[in-house]
């Protein structure tokens, strides 16, 4: 038996458009259904466009030329739902899945209304109405019939439930009324039907009561209402999700589509030769990029390359460093161009492309660039996403699965919560710059060691300059204590791993740290060409232990989602629909309102959004000034920092050389205070230096002093860090950052040690936390 159309329309939708698991709806302007895949492919992709919210909710597709064509009323509609599949993984508050094909034809009725008239007896012939012929003689026809008191109050309340219904305000984003705008709708429809509906229907909708089947109910005769009701909104509404457009990213890039790449995943755990073996390649190339996660790492490649007698240049948003006839280049994976040719590319730690902030970044050089062949270096996690993208984009996909180099060996005594059990090669990790002074403080005070220290606000160099020291065999800086900083890129001397803690702050509260990173941190201990021959870990307090495990033994979770975020001209795209909003408003809209396919997410991009409320008040901005200003890079926490930012877009926005305006210290720090106050200067000329290289040059003309004093800071941080033996302070000393703990289900044992900690009154010192 031939199937019904719409079962055909159907399979012909899921073979063309892959949307198997999914529920269609199906609006043509046309009376005929397509017969043929061919056919329909042929009649109806080009004039047929998608649902606005296709990934945000799968269970409803509209496949939908009305909002273009708004006035025919040749229209026949066909309800789709696979049989098979259930639309649980809808984000809706999704009514009963009825599995239905149906199709609203005068003759013919469907399983879905005929379940509807099974819960309500007597009302089929209701039931079993087309909603375009309810509408429309509603519409052309009779005024409401007179109703009780009580029945308006019951039908009051089946109103105010659609109106409040998850369900139907998802749903009508499909035909384009937005969330925000769906309650106005919803109340005028009430209006309209209250004036309008003839005592059957009434009688109906009071038998059904408020909830799904009302809902389900009155939902396609809305759709009529609003359609004919609302076609400005609709029209703008439309452009608004046509504009924030962020689906199959691939397509952006055309030239890289052009090349059927060679992508080879190095795919194995840390310390196992991964990157190592790209470089092989990528130095054999005869020109070729590497993409950095960190400067630091960009700038050890680049150093190291060029010290093996290949050429190769340095780019990174601070610094281009040219290297005379060199065809190779490092760079940080933020500046990798996508428009030239490379032979190789390498992009390293490749899992960062599912880092809520700077994932978009490696998803674009994955994406995007133009290579013949791609080595991509991480661990497991993000390998079947890749495979996917790779389906996708018709790259060939070659795995070359790695294993640590040397064990990594749990050490079961811990340093018994006593931190003078330090052995020297020793690398102590703590989660917030106040514990690595705290660590190095102690330490230095109670034992014969000393500490080198590394953690995220140090400039490169210096971070450098601390990893050789500690490197260097024959002096007494033999234990390192360092933030997560250490987990990536640099080669470290490290015997055995310990962990102060296992909790950071996320910018937001206290929360274990992930397991991901805890390997990753943990398997820096005994590199391979290290003198110590397994790489240890352990944790300061035994309580810990457990956790330690625990993150060792779990499996890389597998990333189903990488980051994207928009580029400029899409951001600008989406401005020209709305008017007379900040554009800090102008990212929040983007946000909720752009469309992703399921493989993707939107970055977090708050701390752009707080950069761009502080430039709110810089007049004179182009749109393109201020997006490029709000990804220079600042901490936002520092008040300092922000303030010198703010300067130099008032500068840049009235076209006047912008000036560093800050005095040089001329010694190492003698106190934290002082310490806080080289990092702030130091990202104060960084973050000149990025801009300089982003905007014009001519309005940053004091690009060679900023280096020049880059280099000086780095320095005396280098001396300050050494002589350091001070109590360290905060940034931001009003805001205790353990307040947040309460409420987060954290490992006991740190609980424990939190409250240990909060039991003493005075936290500041060092040896009652460790006693
Ligand atoms: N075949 C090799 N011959 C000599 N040294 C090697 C070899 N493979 C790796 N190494 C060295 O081993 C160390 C670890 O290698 P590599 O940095 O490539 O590991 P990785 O898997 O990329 O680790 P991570 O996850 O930390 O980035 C490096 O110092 C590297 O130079
Ligand atoms: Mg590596």
């Amino acid at each position: 038996m031939a199937p019904n159309p719409a079962t055909r329309l159907l399979r012909i939708c899921s073979s063309h458009f892959n949307l198997s698991n999914r529920r269609y709806v199906y609006v043509s302007s046309s009376n005929r259904l397509p017969s043929s895949p061919n056919q329909f492919h042929n009649l109806s992709t080009p004039q047929i466009p998608q649902s606005p919210y296709f990934n945000k909710f799968p269970s409803f597709i509209t496949l939908d030329s009305r909002a273009h064509n708004l006035n025919n009323n040749n229209r026949r509609r066909y309800y789709c739902t696979p049989p098979e599949i259930k639309t649980s993984t809808s984000t809706l508050e999704s009514p009963t899945d009825s599995s239905i094909v149906s199709e609203h034809d005068h003759d013919n009725k469907t399983e879905d209304q005929g379940s509807l008239a099974s819960t309500s007896e007597g009302f089929s012939h209701v039931a079993a109405r087309d909603p375009v012929q309810i509408y429309r003689s509603l519409c052309d026809g009779p005024i409401a019939s007179k109703l009780g008191h009580e029945e308006k109050e019951a039908l009051r309340e089946v109103f105010r439930s659609f109106a409040r219904s998850g369900w139907a305000s998802n749903q009508a984003l499909a035909i384009y009324i937005s969330a925000s705008f769906f309650p106005t709708a919803a109340s005028k429809f009430q209006n309209f039907c209250f004036k309008k509906f003839d005592r059957d229907i009434v009688d109906y909708l009071l038998s059904l009561g408020p909830g799904n089947e009302a809902d389900r109910f009155l939902f396609p005769v809305f759709v009529e209402y609003c359609l004919e009701e609302f076609p400005d909104e609709i029209k703008k509404f439309r452009a608004m999700i046509a504009s924030a457009d962020l689906t199959k990213p691939e397509t952006w890039f055309p030239f890289a589509r052009a090349i059927k790449r060679k992508i080879i995943y190095h795919c194995g755990p840390t310390n196992s030769g991964k990157t190592y073996n790209a470089l092989q390649r990528f130095m054999e190339a005869k020109k070729g990029v590497y993409c950095s996660p960190l400067r630091l790492l960009a700038m050890e490649v680049f150093d190291k390359v060029n010290s093996l007698g290949v050429y190769c240049s340095l780019l990174t948003g601070q610094e281009k460093k040219h290297v005379p006839f060199g065809n190779h280049t490092a760079c940080t994976v933020e500046m990798v161009s996508t428009e030239e040719l490379y032979d190789v590319a390498i992009i390293d730690e490749i899992q960062m492309m599912s880092d809520v902030y700077r994932g978009y970044a490696w998803t674009r050089a994955f994406l995007g660039l133009q290579a013949d062949e791609i080595h991509l270096c991480g661990d497991p996690s993000v390998l079947n996403i890749v495979r996917k993208i790779c389906a996708d984009t018709g790259d060939e996909l070659i795995e070359n699965h790695y294993g640590r180099f040397k064990p990594l060996v749990v050490e079961a005594k811990t340093l018994l919560g006593d931190i003078r059990n330090v052995r020297s090669g020793d690398c102590v990790v703590a989660f917030s710059r106040r514990e690595i002074f705290e660590v190095k403080v102690a330490i230095e005070k109670h034992t014969d060691h000393k500490c080198c220290v590394i953690y995220g606000a140090l400039p490169p160099e210096t971070r450098r300059h601390q990893a050789n020291l500690f490197n260097e065999q024959g002096n007494e800086y033999d234990i390192l204590v360092a933030s997560d900083a250490v987990g990536m890129g640099l080669n470290l001397n490290i015997r055995r791993v310990v962990f102060y803690s296992l909790s950071k702050y996320n910018g937001d509260k206290i929360v274990p740290v992930p397991a991901s990173q805890v390997k990753q941190i943990a398997g820096r201990a005994g590199r391979r060409g290290s003198i110590y021959p397994d790489g240890l870990t352990t944790t300061l307090q035994p309580d810990d232990l457990d956790y330690l495990i625990e993150c060792l033994q779990k499996p890389f979770d597998e990333v189903s989602k990488i980051g994207l975020f928009p580029y400029f001209e899409q951001v600008e795209l989406f401005a020209g629909q709305i008017a007379d909003i900040t554009f800090a408003q102008l990212l929040q809209k983007f946000g909720e309102n752009c469309r992703l396919d399921g493989s993707y997410f939107l970055c977090k991009h708050e701390h752009i959004k707080k950069v761009a409320n502080m430039l709110e008040k810089v007049q004179g901005l182009s749109l393109e000034d201020r997006f490029n200003f709000c990804f220079a890079p600042v901490n936002i926490r520092d008040p300092k920092a922000m303030y010198h930012l703010a300067r130099f877009a008032q500068s840049y926005s009235q076209n006047v050389p912008v000036s560093l305006a800050m005095g040089m210290p001329t010694a190492s720090a003698k106190n934290d205070t002082e310490l806080l106050d080289l990092e702030t200067k130091h990202q104060v000329v960084s973050m000149y230096l990025w801009l300089a290289n982003h905007f014009k040059e001519e309005t940053f003309p004091y690009v060679k002093k900023a280096e020049s004093m880059a280099t000086d800071i780095a320095e005396l941080l280098g001396e300050s860090l050494i002589k350091a033996c001070w109590k360290p302070e905060s940034r931001n000393p009003g805001k205790k950052r353990n307040e947040n703990v309460d409420g987060y289900q954290r490992p006991r044992s740190l609980v424990k040690l939190q409250e240990k900690k909060r039991q003493e009154k005075d936290s500041e010192s060092v040896e009652k936390v460790i006693a």
